[in-house]
């Protein structure tokens, strides 16, 4: 297992692919880890230097306790890529991981070349609602919106497959405590203005039955970038690269010849 010990914490990381490749960064959503990349990877063309970590709070990486800032998972993200001396990545941000991309490309445009927006957008629900979603975690623990949560991430037919199963107890073994700090972050996040003025290759991408970052919202997101291009991915909820990875893949590997990456 590699893990990178930055200033405050470790974070745990998983490099694939050419390590003199040009570097592609996946940032995962919350309540996921590494491994919701793990059927996009196999299908991207070979050559990339692919690295993906799991943000504070999540999967093997350190869990501080709650509340975390939208400003610390950016820092976070930033030191491991100069840790791992990375510069001119394309960065590939699922939902909250879409914002962290955002932040980052704001603050370190020499570390992002292009961005990848995945069912995200510059501000993700009201704080009340999340609010509200860490009452009821306090009260009740994960168990408690786990099948709430998953109808957001997937279409009722996936949720019917025998692969679900996987992917609920992936949610229930994330640290509530990481979970909740990661809801304080998005609900303290308004990207709008900051967005507003990047001006680097974007792509965005979204999922037609996405429950928590509808298509139209991750549009308008992407819209602020002049120049954008966009993707929807039907028969897909919020996780479209575990529900519909070959076309996730295709998307990702047109963008990235598109811009030269490959
Ligand atoms: O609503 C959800 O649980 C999905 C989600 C919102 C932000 C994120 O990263 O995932």
């Amino acid at each position: 297992m590699a893990t990178a010990h930055l200033n405050d914490i470790t974070l745990h990381y998983v490099e694939d692919g050419d390590p003199e490749g040009a570097p592609l960064v996946f940032i995962n959503s919350l309540g996921t880890d590494v491994r919701v990349w793990d059927d996009v990877l196999p299908l991207l063309p070979k050559g990339l230097r692919i690295i993906r970590f799991d943000k504070r709070g999540h999967g093997q990486s350190d869990c501080p306790p709650a509340p975390y800032a939208m400003g610390t998972l950016v820092r976070d993200t930033e030191t491991l890529l100069d840790h791992l001396e990375v510069k001119d990545a394309v960065l590939v941000g699922l939902s909250i991981g879409g914002m962290i991309t955002q932040g980052l490309a704001v603050k370190r445009l020499d570390l992002v070349r292009a961005m990848v927006l995945s069912n995200t957008a510059a501000k993700i629900g009201q704080p009340s609602m999340w609010q509200d979603r860490i009452t009821a975690l306090q009260a009740g623990g994960m168990e408690a919106l786990v099948d709430n949560i998953l109808e957001r991430w997937f279409t009722k037919a996936f949720r019917e497959s025998d692969a679900a199963g996987v992917w609920r107890q992936r949610l229930l073994d994330t640290p509530l405590e990481g979970y909740i700090g990661c809801c304080h972050a998005i609900a303290g996040t308004d990207f709008y203005t900051p967005t507003s003025g990047l001006r680097l290759p974007t792509l965005g991408i979204a999922g037609s039955d996405d429950g928590s970052t509808p298509a139209d919202l991750v549009r308008e997101t992407t819209d602020l970038v002049p120049g954008s291009k966009f993707k929807l991915i039907r028969r897909a909820g919020h996780i479209p690269c575990v529900e519909q990875p070959e076309t996730y893949a295709e998307a990702l590997t047109h963008f990235l010849q598109e811009i030269g990456h490959v």
